[in-house]
């Protein structure tokens, strides 16, 4: 219903940030988006042009002096005309410009995600490119950025596309097929064929949707645990690791008890460092909550840093099955043990710590690497591309043609609702709401 009155409102919002700032952009969408130009600055401005003018309310009245764009549609972000005003980004300038724009009739304010709605609704974008537009905007880290970047091109789109129109094509092969069962000449290998082709794409689509664990580690950061016996110095470590002292280091065994979280940029990686409570026999309740939840954090950890002490190497048995850089500490005091480490360190010196950075970004390093590559990336998308495998599923295992056919149709529907094909009315709200106003 909304979208149907939207198309006929002219929007507009603070497009930019958090005010005060050096300048302000306020943006205008709709089909009055030249005439607001024109009652503001008294100019008519050609399309992609700009032009620096005094901007003045309907008494005639300056409100400031700023540049002005304006955009054509359908060659704009929205698809419909739409101006930009640069201006100086005061509260004061920018409450006076959006309430003389809020007197004039038929314009009002945007809702949150508005404009990238239209532009959805008006073809410019696929939900897939809005969601990707939507974590660039939120972007942190430089694999966030580059991840953000190459999923907003629409390659998912080409792949979803290819995989769609080859179960098409087996449709209507199985189809074709159902209508001449009744002649007994048909060759049975079209369907051998068919069938071979069908399985062998629902194994791409499931290589395709394994991949999703990467999406998760370079938006929500690389897991990273560090666990060991008490005193192995793992709150140094984090110390050491996060360049400020945020964990609690003393001599006495069993001083964390509780799991703590660093962010920190590894590479242009995201990674969240937890530093644990140390894994003994448990003299108390406390600690022996504390030491559950170290191991449950190590058990789905992607990195373990395993810690020990090697003037005193007490053994942890119950080291999950996770990959672990194992790491000798407090080689400062000339311990040596026969155990075998893939680095020594001491927190105390700083001695091998950056040996234990370059094994660290070796892990990193190829989640930064997938961010260039085309990999499922919100959980909407993991989960369509396991009901299309669940559909095919269904179809290879259907004795009834007809019926094969039809769970083919819906593997393809699937694939088309993650770049928004086929009825996403119901997805639209909980997608645009988590942008911003202005955007
Ligand atoms: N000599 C030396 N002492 C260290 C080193 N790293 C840590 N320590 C000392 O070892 C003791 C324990 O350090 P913590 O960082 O609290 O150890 P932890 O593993 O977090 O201990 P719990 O939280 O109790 O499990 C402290 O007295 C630290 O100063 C090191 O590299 N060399
Ligand atoms: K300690
Ligand atoms: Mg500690």
């Amino acid at each position: 219903m909304r979208d149907q009155i939207s198309a006929t409102d002219t929007i507009f919002a603070l497009s930019s940030g958090t005010l005060p700032s050096g300048v302000a952009v306020i943006r205008i969408s709709g089909p009055q988006s030249a005439e607001v130009l024109q009652r503001l600055t008294g100019k008519t401005l050609l399309p992609r042009s700009a032009a620096f003018a005094a901007l003045r309310d309907l008494d005639g009245e300056l409100i400031d002096k700023g540049i002005s764009i304006f955009f054509a549609g359908p060659a704009s972000f929205t698809g419909e005309d739409c101006v930009e005003l640069q201006v100086h980004g005061s509260k004061a300038v920018v409450a006076k410009l959006l309430s003389v724009l809020g007197s004039m009739d038929g314009l009002r304010q945007a809702d949150a995600g508005e404009f990238t709605r239209r532009a959805y609704l008006n073809g410019k974008l696929d939900l897939a490119n809005v969601e990707a537009l939507s974590d660039l905007i939120s972007a942190e880290t430089e694999a966030q950025r580059r991840f953000a970047l190459a999923n907003s091109d629409g390659r998912h789109r080409q792949i979803y596309d290819e995989w769609r129109a080859k179960l098409i094509e087996a449709r209507a092969l199985i189809e074709a097929e159902l209508d001449f069962s009744d002649e007994a000449d048909v060759p049975g290998s079209v369907s051998e064929m068919v069938w071979g082709n069908v399985r062998e794409l629902q194994k791409r689509i499931e290589a395709h949707a394994a991949s999703y664990h990467h999406a998760e580690i370079i938006r929500d950061g690389l897991q990273v645990v560090i666990l060991g016996a008490p005193n192995a110095g793992k709150s140094s470590l984090m110390n050491v690791l996060a360049q400020r002292d945020v964990a609690i280091v003393t001599d006495e065994a069993g001083t964390t008890r509780d799991v703590l979280e660093v962010h920190l940029d590894l590479g242009g990686l995201k990674v969240n460092l937890a530093d644990t409570a140390g894994v003994r026999e448990a003299m108390g309740k406390v600690e022996a909550i504390g030491i559950k939840r170290s191991l449950d954090r190590a058990a789905t950890a992607d990195l373990i840093l395993y810690v020990e002490d090697m003037v005193d190497p007490a053994l942890v048995p119950e080291i999950p099955d996770v990959p672990t850089i194992r790491i000798g500490n407090k080689a400062d005091l000339n311990a040596s043990n026969s155990r075998k480490y893939d680095c020594t360190i001491s927190t105390r010196t700083g001695q091998g710590i950056e040996k234990l950075m370059g094994i660290l970004k070796q892990h990193a390093e190829p989640y930064t690497e997938k961010a260039a590559s085309t990999i499922p990336f919100r959980e909407r998308h993991r989960q369509l591309l396991y009901l299309a495998i669940h559909h095919i599923d269904q179809a290879l295992e259907e004795a009834e043609l007809e019926l094969a056919a039809e769970s083919l149709r819906l593997a393809s529907d699937s694939l088309s609702r993650i770049c928004g094909k086929v009825d996403v009315e119901d997805l639209l709200d909980s997608i645009f709401s988590k942008f911003c106003i202005g955007k």
